[in-house]
């Protein structure tokens, strides 16, 4: 099956009121990870690659592995996305690499440090918008600057965010500012801060109103009721996973990450696509602490790698279940990017 475009994905997801996890992925094995979950349950698929994805595995391998996961699972929907673009060339060598989705991260200069001015998001989105959709590539934009709420700091914790101190309304996504942002970029979705941020650190706590503002999707859906919304930052951080960590070996501090249940919420509020790469970290390494902690005698990776892959796809069938992606791959008939570009010269 040919790969489809976020686009596509999404409006599927609106129409039928379900969220897509858009998972990282960065090797074979979460690939696979993922695959048998969408296989099992029957889910439509976005494997996402970071820039740091791209240069750990390379595009070639990169673009191999996805066009092997489409030929081996020819009945799921699979788009290849790539997260964070940090200017408009990266996002043009993701397109010319097989990628049917982009994002453009205008929300900090190409630094990944300072926080760009509007204009400049507008006008770097804009940009990619336009040369993607011509090659009937999806985009997505973000707006408002990722980072914690109980204090003020920026997300830098994967080295993309800013570093210093940020007020409350520069952490989340102005609802106005929202809606000239999307009439101006014509970005497929739209990924907006509000209190999530990378990595296992998010909240010291169980994160209630104050501190993980789903209220701020309500207020952005009823100016855009029908703009995907994209949450970033969004692995649950469950505490088994911690424990497994920590049980063999990990030093992992207590903490929270956004509950299962928060973003069931803000499904009907129009978020569309979670992303998720802590949660299949931890599951991952806390299976290899474990097997090698208990097989001290093993040096064949594949008794490692098994265990880790079995405990990814348990993490990613609770996912595309918890946001009721199960059951939707069927459901969907792949429009190429061809088609695709023609229905944007139309619209
Ligand atoms: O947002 C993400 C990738 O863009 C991943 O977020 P997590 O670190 O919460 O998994
Ligand atoms: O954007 C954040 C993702 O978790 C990717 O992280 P990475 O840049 O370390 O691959
Ligand atoms: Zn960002
Ligand atoms: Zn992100």
């Amino acid at each position: 099956m040919a790969l489809i475009t976020l686009r596509q994905l999404l409006d599927h997801a609106a129409e039928n009121d379900y969220a897509l996890p858009a998972f990282n992925v960065n090797n074979l094995e979460y690939i696979q990870a993922v695959m048998r979950a969408a296989d099992a349950t029957d889910s439509p698929v976005i494997l996402q690659a970071s820039r740091g994805a791209r240069a750990y595995a390379g595009d070639a391998f990169l673009r191999h592995l996805i066009l092997g996961a489409a030929e081996e699972y020819p009945h799921i929907p699979i788009c290849l996305h790539l997260d964070h673009g940090d200017q408009p060339s990266t996002c043009i060598s993701a397109i010319t690499n097989g990628f049917t989705s982009v994002m453009m991260d205008g929300s900090l200069e190409k630094d990944g440090k300072t926080v760009a001015s509007y204009e400049y998001n507008v006008a770097v989105t804009a940009e990619v918008v336009k040369i993607a959709h011509a090659a009937g590539v999806s985009v997505e934009g973000e707006l408002g600057c990722l980072g914690n709420l109980e204090t003020g700091a920026g997300d830098k914790e994967d080295g993309h965010g800013f570093e210093g101190k940020l007020s409350r309304e520069e952490l989340l996504t102005d609802p106005d500012q929202a809606f000239d942002f999307v009439s101006r970029t014509g970005v497929d979705a739209l990924a907006v801060a509000i209190g999530t941020s990378h990595g296992a650190y998010k909240f010291t706590r169980a994160p209630d109103g104050d501190i993980l503002s789903i209220d701020t999707i309500a207020r952005i859906n009823k100016k855009l009721p029908n703009t995907h919304l994209v949450m970033h930052g969004s692995s649950s951080v469950p505490a088994d996973l911690q424990e497994l960590f920590n049980a063999y070996g990990g030093e992992m501090k207590k903490t929270w990450g956004v509950p299962v249940s928060e973003i069931q919420k803000a499904i009907p509020l129009g978020v569309r696509k979670v992303n998720i790469d802590t949660d299949l970290r931890l599951a991952f390494t806390g299976e290899i602490r474990k097997h090698h902690l208990q097989h001290p005698d093993n040096f064949d990776p594949r008794n490692y790698l098994k265990p880790a892959i079995a405990h990814m796809t348990e993490v990613c069938k609770e996912r595309f279940e918890a946001f009721r992606a199960a059951g939707q791959a069927s459901k969907i008939r792949v429009l190429r990017l061809p088609e695709m570009a023609k229905r944007y010269a139309a619209a």
